[in-house]
């Protein structure tokens, strides 16, 4: 039974996706007709949804917080609560929504609402990253090499007009412009060579793709996929071969599991998590000491 006191801050990112606002609002009265108060607070900039997450835990007043955006704002909202008991809701309002798709969070908002009023959570363990940038949560996963190249190159104005197109597009351009260098990658102390690496705790990617054959979510693990061919030829395949769901079964894709991942070598390669730019190498890849609690 839903609690008649239950307040509900939901933390906006107008920025993701095709910045559908209207729809934002629609579910929060949903939640109010499940019997919650539900007060939206947009971001402002980069970064603020985690400042805006951390308020509202340390004012205690609510029982859940609501990431409307992508995997981007689900990870910078996770980050600012993170060690608290309060539940993470998602409204997958992003772009991909990889996270959503993997904890099969429901697409159709007043199922969402009664869910979320429903109480029921999960525990998921997120990633860690230390990066050029600093250290950060990620929910989804951390490219390192040709895909972070991607993201770092893909235009914001496009991702708005054509959603995930911008991507391939994106793609298409950087198969002629990316120089590959060997990556070596300490997977738990060992290392290994590889063209390109994704680090993941989900088993999807890129939407609905299946990038390994088991989700780590709700484990203290990583899955690391070590790409080991370079060049225009094997990244076609790689592509399609993540389209048909065959990737696992490539003779020179390697899927490890793993509690830390370190790359130091070579510096300066381009590094994404969960679909935003964060820097270049050397990195660090961990899991942090306590799991969120998120709706499903
Ligand atoms: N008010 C804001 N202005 C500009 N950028 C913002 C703002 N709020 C959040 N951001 C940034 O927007 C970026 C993209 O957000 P998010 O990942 O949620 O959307 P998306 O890219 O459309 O979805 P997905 O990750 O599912 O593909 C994040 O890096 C976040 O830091």
């Amino acid at each position: 039974m839903p609690d008649p006191n239950a307040q509900v801050t939901v933390i906006l990112n107008p920025t993701a996706g095709r910045r559908r606002i209207g729809r934002v609002v629609r579910f929060a009265r949903r939640l109010q007709h499940a019997g919650m108060q539900a007060d939206i607070v947009p971001t402002l900039h980069k970064g603020h949804a985690t400042d805006l997450a951390r308020r509202a835990v340390a004012e205690r007043t609510c029982s859940h917080i609501i990431a409307a955006g992508g995997d981007g704002t689900v990870a910078e909202v996770a980050e600012g609560m993170a060690g608290s008991d309060i539940i993470l809701g998602i409204l997958p309002v992003g772009t991909a929504n990889v996270l959503a798709r993997e904890l099969r969070v429901p697409f159709d908002d007043d199922r969402n609402a009664r869910m979320i009023a429903s109480g029921v959570s999960t525990i998921v363990w997120p990633g860690r990253l230390r990066s050029s940038t600093g250290e950060c949560l990620f929910v989804q996963m951390v490219g390192i090499g040709f895909d972070a190249h991607v993201v770092h190159v893909v235009s914001a104005r496009l991702k708005k007009l054509v959603g995930r197109a911008a991507y391939v597009m994106a793609t298409l351009g950087a198969l002629w412009k990316y120089t590959f260098a060997p990556i070596t990658v300490s997977v738990d102390g060992v290392p290994y060579q590889a063209a390109s690496v994704i680090v993941s705790k989900g088993a999807l990617y890129a939407g609905k793709y299946v990038l390994t054959p088991r989700t780590q979510q709700t484990s203290r693990k990583l899955s690391v996929v070590l790409f080991g061919a370079a060049g225009i030829g094997s990244s076609i395949r790689y592509g399609l071969a993540l389209l048909r769901g065959t990737l696992s079964r490539q003779h020179d894709v390697r899927i490890l599991t793993a509690e830390t991942v370190e790359i130091r070598d070579p510096c300066h390669m381009p590094v994404q998590s969960d679909g935003d730019a964060r820097g270049h190498t050397p990195i660090r890849i961990d899991i942090p000491d306590r799991p969120l609690r998120i709706a499903v």
